[in-house]
């Protein structure tokens, strides 16, 4: 059986946060941060350690079957690639930044000159609103680029802003676009093997966002109860060795889970109890 041939962000913000779904899902994941692939024999897949920039253009080519990179990247790459799945970490805004006071909206970028890594997002933002602007392509570390005068205004990646305002910007104009790490395949085409890779990692990112409810509770008030926490299928119910008692068990969503706790309460339940769910097929 041919093996599933997965891209997976080498270094930076993406990397560490990758390897943890993929080995989360099930499967090996490399233990030096030197070695370039490593194959998983007993789950039939090969991963391919790259530069996150690079992921898309692989797989778009269709040299590797299945890529994890940044929404951003996959964008400004241009490659025949398609987005499959958000995977909820790596979550970053694209903005614009000037100098303080400097700019108010993304009309005044015309004539000026921008300096960014993502040049093929900048560029078709511009032209979607006919702001004519010179685009000035850096690696890295682009906030010190108005400072040592090669540009006027900067589009970069804002997680917490912290690095912008160190270098005396702030942000300005519509948020150009969000952007968290995604699964890609090649544009229109699911690899064999595709199905079983996406409902493992699925199970993953529903356990991490859903908790395990148990609580006791008095008959009288089952329905009641049933309707804050109404699971998935529908709550497990099971008598308790206390005449007139129910023992509910239900999935719910991690967030607004103590509030929940609390209503629970209210109404009369008790030995209210909370787990995490490691993985999950639904
Ligand atoms: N704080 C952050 N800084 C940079 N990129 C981030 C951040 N948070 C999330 N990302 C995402 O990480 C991807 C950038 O990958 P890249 O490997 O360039 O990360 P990096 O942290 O900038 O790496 P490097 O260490 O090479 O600078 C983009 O999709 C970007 O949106
Ligand atoms: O809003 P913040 O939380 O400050 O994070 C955003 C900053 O982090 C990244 O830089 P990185 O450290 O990757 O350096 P680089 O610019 O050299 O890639 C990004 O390019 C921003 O500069
Ligand atoms: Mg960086």
């Amino acid at each position: 059986m041919s093996l599933l041939r997965i891209a997976v962000p080498n270094k930076g913000s993406l990397s560490q946060s990758a390897s943890d779904i993929l080995r989360e899902s099930g499967y090996r994941q490399r233990d030096d941060a030197k070695q370039l692939t490593l194959t998983d024999s007993e789950n039939s897949v090969e991963f391919f350690y790259l530069r996150p920039r690079d992921i898309a253009l692989y797989v778009g080519e269709g040299t590797l079957d299945l890529g994890i990179t940044g929404r951003d990247l996959l964008l400004d790459s241009g490659a025949a690639a398609d987005e499959v799945r958000a995977l909820g970490f790596g979550r970053s805004r694209f903005r614009f930044a000037g100098p303080t006071g400097r700019f108010s909206d993304v009309a005044d970028l015309a004539g000026t000159r921008i300096a960014t890594s993502y040049v093929g997002v900048v560029t078709a933002f511009l032209a979607e609103r006919g702001i004519d602007a010179e685009v000035v392509r850096l690696d890295g570390a682009v906030e010190s680029s108005i400072q040592l005068g090669v540009a006027d205004a900067v589009a970069d990646v804002v997680e917490t802003g912290s690095t912008l305002r160190a270098a005396g910007l702030e942000v300005f104009g519509e948020t150009i676009l969000e952007s968290e790490a995604v699964l890609i395949t090649r544009a229109g085409h699911l690899p064999d093997g595709f199905e079983v890779f996406r409902r493992r990692v699925e199970g993953v990112l529903v356990a991490r966002s859903y908790v395990m409810m148990d609580y006791d509770i008095a008959e009288a008030h089952v329905s009641e109860a049933v309707a804050l926490t109404p699971g998935i299928e529908g709550p497990t119910i099971a008598p308790l060795h206390r005449e007139g008692w129910v023992a509910v068990r239900a999935m719910v969503p991690r967030d607004g889970s103590q509030r929940l706790m609390d209503e629970l309460y209210e109404i009369g339940a008790r030995g209210i109890l909370l787990t995490d769910i490691h993985a999950c097929r639904l």
